[in-house]
């Protein structure tokens, strides 16, 4: 039987290795700590990632990674974008893997190019409107696993798919991509916008004209056109936004409230690729006003008033 090594024991790791467990797939969920792994093996409950959800009482947990990956027919790289060059530094050049992570590489590359730059051959990526809450309790979700190798995206969906989790393959491994990546940044807008108490018609139009301002970006770096419309775009969009699950939202939420939520030790995916992006903005001169206006926030430049006013005073346009 196909063998999944799960790598990385937060909340998306421990539900996708979980869910995959419970539909009889062979898995092994690898922790970086062993302390961490011993807790997870004594209390069979990821109290600090995922609280509430009991883990099954014969899935293998391990901190060794050599013997999660023996004999491993495919790697999921299940740790915050922060961490993923470091974790593909420790793998075997010809682990076929799949990048789980919506993030940027340190200097603002996709995670693919990352790991393609280090060698790996075998790979794509997993993106859609995928909370770990949801997803490890069974209820219903769907899914795109993207990679240029059409045989292997239909490889990896083959060993994923189970009644509860729908996997749909694409080649368009930049557009599956960076749909999860930008759409962290508008949670954080759409967290300030509930936080401020903007209202439901300014959320639907901060969504609605995100949509344009991811379809530019990925445009941009060669996606296809279309694949902004589906689960990876517009699906994870609606669902971050809008979910009492979003680590992103809440995030803005929080700054809304006055708070930094920087300061509560997890990493907030959508803060990070906020200064990548504006990075990237400023390097190509390129126009993404919703980017533009969370980082000027985020570094103290503007009021939420004046990052109102400029989303709201740009040049009058046809939609
Ligand atoms: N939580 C969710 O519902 C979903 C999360 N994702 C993405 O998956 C990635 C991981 O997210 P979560 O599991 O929520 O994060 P998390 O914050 O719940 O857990 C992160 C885990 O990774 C470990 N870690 C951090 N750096 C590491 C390294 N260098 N090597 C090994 N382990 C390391 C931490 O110890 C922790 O166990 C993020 O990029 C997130 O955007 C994607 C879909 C759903
Ligand atoms: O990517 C996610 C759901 O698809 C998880 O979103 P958060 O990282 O904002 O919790």
């Amino acid at each position: 039987m196909a063998k999944i090594a799960v790598l990385g024991a937060g909340g998306w790791g421990t539900a996708l290795a979980s869910m995959l467990h419970q539909h009889a797939r062979s898995v092994v969920l690898w922790a970086r700590r062993p302390e961490f792994t011993q807790e997870l093996l004594n209390l069979r409950e990821n109290r600090d990632y995922l609280p509430g959800v009991p883990l099954p009482d014969d899935l293998p947990i391990t901190s060794d990674l050599n013997q999660a990956l023996d004999h491993v027919t495919l790697a999921l790289v299940v740790v915050p974008s922060v961490g993923v060059q470091d974790l593909l530094e420790q793998l075997p050049r010809e682990t076929p893997i799949v990048l789980c992570a919506k993030g940027l590489g340190a200097g603002g590359e996709r995670l693919s190019q990352v790991a393609l730059q280090m060698g790996f051959k075998t790979l794509g990526v997993l993106s859609g409107p995928n909370h770990a809450e949801e997803v490890s309790r069974g209820l219903p979700a769907a899914t795109v696993v993207a990679s240029e190798d059409e045989d292997f995206a239909v490889l990896a969906q083959s060993f994923l798919m189970t009644p509860s989790f729908r996997v749909y393959t694409s080649t368009d491994l930049v557009g599956v991509e960076l749909g999860g990546v930008l759409k962290n940044v508008i949670a954080v807008a759409a967290g300030l916008v509930d936080g401020l108490k903007l209202g439901d018609n300014a959320k639907s139009a901060l969504m609605t004209r995100a949509l344009k301002e991811m379809q530019r970006y990925l445009s941009a770096q060669g996606a296809d056109e279309d694949t902004v419309f589906g689960l990876s775009g517009l699906g994870d969009l609606i669902a971050t936004c809008t979910s009492q699950h979003s680590r992103n939202r809440a995030a803005g939420e929080k700054l809304a409230q006055g708070q930094d939520p920087r300061q509560g030790g997890k990493a907030i995916e959508g803060i990070r690729s906020t200064y990548l992006l504006h990075e990237w903005a400023q390097t190509h001169h390129a126009d993404l006003p919703i980017v533009e206006v969370v980082y000027q926030i985020l570094e103290n430049r503007i009021t939420f008033s004046q990052g109102i006013s400029i989303l709201m005073g740009r040049k009058a346009r046809s939609e």
